[in-house]
């Protein structure tokens, strides 16, 4: 069984021991819509001149369209307070795609450096309230590197956020032999053209990867296939959508609802919950037309 570890225009950069195999798909797959991904474990092929081919993907234990990815064992979603603002309806949006895809889900709150008060405190108890691992840090403080570096021990993680937020700082001051291009200026450059920049699996040790995903500033709702699908997984619903009086609760105008009921008292945020309704909102009005 081999890995691929980086996908770029068609060619397959497959792990093969200690070696790196540029690799093609096999045409039928392309017959059959399927397309490997970063993280697809595959049976490889070596063709006499050392290029590879891959014959077969195996089932994947899960799967990402954004980025597109498979067998991941976490992700590390980081967001900033300010630098950029934090947008919890992105974040929420996020969080949403990645329990249905039932990914493990750890939060970094970056630059808390810039934080001069505490106004934002918030924001932290809304997710950690909800049973979310929060793990807040500053670049410019190096106190929290090595219990930071401890939640990427022995996994494949892929680290993802908006753009800006510090991925690459932080994964670059974690690990210092990454050397992860960051700042502004010369990525700006890098993407100016469209260009969807390479996803690529970056090599720890024999069991630990990271995968460092271009930055986003917006999730439309296409991986949704169901309605329900989004109050499933607001995780914090679960708990009180049994005092509903209809089993088939929406949370919106429905009388006895137990979601609005625990908004009422606290219980569930009412950040949360607006941002359950206005996604929910648009979800309905996009499969409108
Ligand atoms: N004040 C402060 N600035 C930071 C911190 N971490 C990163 N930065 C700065 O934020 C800017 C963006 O950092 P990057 O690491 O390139 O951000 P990124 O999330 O990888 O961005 P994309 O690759 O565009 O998705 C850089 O100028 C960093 O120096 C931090 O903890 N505090
Ligand atoms: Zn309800």
């Amino acid at each position: 069984m081999n890995k691929i570890i980086k996908s770029h225009r068609g060619i397959y950069y497959v792990e093969n021991k200690n070696d790196i195999v540029l690799s093609k798909a096999r045409g039928v797959f392309r017959n059959q819509n399927i397309k490997p991904v970063v993280g697809d474990n595959v049976k490889l092929f070596i063709n006499d001149d050392g290029t590879g081919y891959i014959d077969e993907i195996y089932e994947r234990k899960n799967q990402l369209i954004r980025p597109p990815i498979a067998n991941i064992d976490q992700v590390v979603v980081v967001m900033s307070i300010v630098s950029p603002n934090i947008n919890l309806n992105l974040l929420d949006r996020y969080l949403l795609m990645l329990e249905k895809s039932k990914i493990d889900i750890k939060i970094i709150f970056n630059k808390i450096d810039l934080l001069v008060n505490d106004d934002f405190n918030y924001i932290f108890d809304i997710y950690r309230n909800i049973g979310y691992d929060i793990f807040l840090n500053s670049n410019k403080d190096s106190k929290s590197k090595e219990y930071l570096k401890e939640i990427f021990n022995n996994k494949i993680t892929a680290v993802a956020g908006p753009s800006g937020v510090g991925k690459s700082t932080t994964l670059n001051s974690i690990f210092e032999d990454l050397d992860l291009d960051t700042g502004l200026i010369s990525k700006k450059t890098q993407r100016g053209k469209h260009t969807t920049r390479t996803v690529k699996m970056l090599k720890i040790n024999e069991t630990t990867y990271i995968i460092d995903t271009p930055g986003f500033s917006s999730l439309d709702l296409t991986f949704i296939e169901d309605r329900s699908e989004i109050k499933d997984n607001f995780v914090e619903f679960k708990e009180f959508s049994a005092n509903c009086k209809f089993h088939n609760c929406f949370h919106i105008n429905e009388p006895s609802c137990g979601i609005k009921e625990a908004v009422k008292l606290g219980d569930i945020s009412d950040y949360r919950y607006n941002n359950y309704k206005l996604i929910l909102e648009e979800y309905d009005s996009i499969r409108r037309y």
